[in-house]
């Protein structure tokens, strides 16, 4: 409900004007005819409501301004009680109205001869002075409803932002600190009482929030170092300008620490799918290996995993994790050998602003950090380069890490597990791996076997992945010829369970009711293509020696080491595996 009373201040300057610039004396009643503000006599009265207020209950009912000449005379006062002793010289009333509705009236009260001629006389000028000032009145109790909802809007809006999970970090135009959040206070240690209305350069010189307002542009996911009384904070932070009008007005950030984000990528990589359910095999290995990695996973020693490519060493990996206290921590795995040696040590370490030339503004957090709490995993932990094996050694040792460039150290709290295909003892004899390092990642050593060493597993996965990839593809291949499953079992599998999950995706596509043997791909055809699918007693000895040479040569690879190798495995010399291979019109033996 609209009331005069709310902006009783103005109201009564207004009545104070009036009464200066007029030399009368003025009655503001509201519209229970409670005066709300007046001047001289009327003064003493504000508070009270009217006795009788004859006039100015029909000049409100009506809506309509009224001059009353002679006050008790007057055809509306003939109601009132007293109209036949009325003191008061000639009136003029003014309702003063606010969206159609009469919320109040003023009064121009005279007491002697002089004011009632002066107010008689100049009717016309008053009544539009008295229009300018009513409407002065409704402008102000409109200006205080807005202001009233702009209260509620901003109450609202400040719940909404200190609901929210992350940080949020508002500025105008200059700077100026407008909104800073619960959840801000939290992650930079600091109350909102103290940061709103400073200004942020003076606060963080280096944060973005000006650029963002000059180039009126944001971006999304940056680190950066906000400072706090308790030194520098590492967040993620995104920025937006705030635009009114196509103008932008300020800026806003949304920051989140780097721990949550840790377990954000957690959840996006979905840990819940990677425990030992996932590992698929009935061999007594892959039986022993599963219990293996229950123990292990009690534990927060180093793991080395070894195995040929595509073993499910990663599965492992995360099983291992799955399994452990740590599950609720993040899985943070990275591939040694998939990033170039000049970054690797970034993504492994994180770089504090400015440590190098070219270092991105803001810093970039590490995968230590990122995986603290969780599990660490350096995939192909062969590859690393000399000089990051030695900080790696000096991370196991002081159990702590620092970023490219930054001055303090962070514990490390992840577990770290890595794994390779590599001969890493050999490369220690060699040089090309530190021993001291090799004995610190291989506190637990964990062997996944190839899968042609536990061949009771080939049919399993192959009904699996053909399950898999039918409700990938929407596709209903029954199952496989039994033609198409001897050459599947006798197969070698030198790329192991990636290599057959591939086999089996192509061989869904290719197939329509059963997979056969002419929707296997070439490379097994060919390879298999002398393979009499007979129990092998029924063979020639020829047959046999030819699968077994290319069984061989398919797990140790064409390249010369691969026929040194396969030919130590054969127990035949270089020279005769030349000789047969030439016999059986292998290729890379024609010449
Ligand atoms: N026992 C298993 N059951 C089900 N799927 C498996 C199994 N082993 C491996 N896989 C699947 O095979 C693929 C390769 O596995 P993974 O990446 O863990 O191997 P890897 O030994 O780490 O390979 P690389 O040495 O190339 O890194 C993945 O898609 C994985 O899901």
């Amino acid at each position: 409900m609209v009331v005069l009373k709310d902006i009783s201040e103005t109201v009564q300057r207004v009545a104070e004007a009036i009464a200066a610039v007029l030399n009368v004396d003025v009655e503001i009643v509201d519209a229970d005819f409670v005066r709300v503000a007046g001047t001289g006599v009327a003064k003493k009265k504000i508070g009270l409501r009217m006795d009788y207020g004859v006039i100015n209950r029909e000049v409100q009912r009506r809506r309509q301004a009224l001059v009353v000449p002679e006050p008790g005379k007057h055809e509306y006062c003939i109601n009132c009680p007293i109209h036949e002793n009325c003191h008061y010289h000639a009136q003029i009333i003014y309702p003063i109205l606010y969206k159609e509705q009469c919320i109040g009236s003023i009064s121009l009260i005279t007491f002697t001869e002089e004011q009632e001629k002066n107010l008689l006389d100049n009717r016309d000028r008053l009544m539009d002075f008295l229009y300018r000032m009513a409407d002065l009145i409704s402008s102000k109790i409109a200006e205080n409803i807005l202001l009233g909802q702009v209260i509620v809007t901003t109450s609202e809006l400040q719940a909404v932002i200190n609901a929210v999970g992350q940080g949020i970090i508002a500025v105008d135009r200059q700077g100026n600190i407008t909104h800073f959040n619960r959840m801000a206070e939290k992650l930079l240690q600091t109350e909102s009482e103290e940061m709103i209305g400073k200004n942020i350069e003076a606060i963080n010189p280096e944060s973005p929030f000006m650029q963002v307002i000059e180039k009126g542009q944001g971006y999304l996911e940056k680190e950066i170092l906000f400072k706090s009384r308790k030194g520098d904070i590492g967040l993620v932070s995104s920025f937006q300008p705030i635009f009114a009008n196509r103008e932008v007005v300020g800026a806003v950030a949304v920051i989140q620490d780097i721990k949550s984000v840790g377990k954000f990528i957690h959840s996006l990589t979905g840990h819940g799918n990677y425990g030992l359910d996932n590992i698929l095999g009935k061999s007594d290995l892959i039986i022993k290996l599963k219990q293996q990695v229950q123990k292990i996973a009690k534990s927060n020693s180093t793991v080395l995993i070894r195995g040929e490519s595509g073993t499910g060493k990663e599965l492992f990996a995360r099983a291992i994790h799955a399994e452990s206290e740590r599950r609720k921590g993040p899985f943070i795995a990275i591939n040694c050998a998939a990033i170039p040696e000049t970054l690797l040590e970034s993504e492994l370490f994180g770089f504090e602003e400015g440590s190098f030339t070219g270092a991105k503004k803001g810093g970039k957090v590490g995968k230590f950090e990122l995986a603290q709490q969780g599990t660490l995993f350096l995939d192909e932990i062969g590859d690393m380069p000399l000089h990051l094996q030695a900080k790696l050694l000096r991370v196991l040792e002081d159990k702590s890490f620092e970023r490219i460039g930054g001055l303090n150290s962070v514990k490390l709290e992840a577990r770290l597990i890595t794994a390779t295909n590599r001969d890493l003892e050999g490369m220690v004899q060699r040089g090309e791996f530190r021993e001291d390092l090799y004995y610190r990642l291989n506190v637990i050593p964990f062997v996944v076997p190839a899968l042609r060493e536990r061949t009771e597993d080939i049919s399993l996965l192959l009904g699996h992945f053909l399950d898999y990839y039918n409700t990938i593809l929407n596709k209903s291949v029954s199952g496989f010829t039994e033609e198409a499953e001897t050459v599947l079992l006798r197969y070698s599998w030198p790329g192991n369970v990636r290599e057959l999950q591939n086999t089996v995706e192509y061989c869904t596509h290719m197939a329509d009711a059963y997979i056969e043997m002419n929707h296997l791909p070439k490379r097994i055809r060919q390879t298999l293509a002398a393979v009499d699918t007979r129990p092998l007693g029924v063979r020639s000895l020829d047959t046999v020696e030819k699968e077994l040479i290319m069984n061989a040569l398919n797990y140790f690879g064409n390249s010369l080491e691969g026929k040194k190798n396969a030919a130590a495995a054969l127990g035949i010399g270089l020279t005769t595996l030349y000789r047969k291979g030439k016999k059986y019109d292998l290729a890379d033996f024609s010449n």
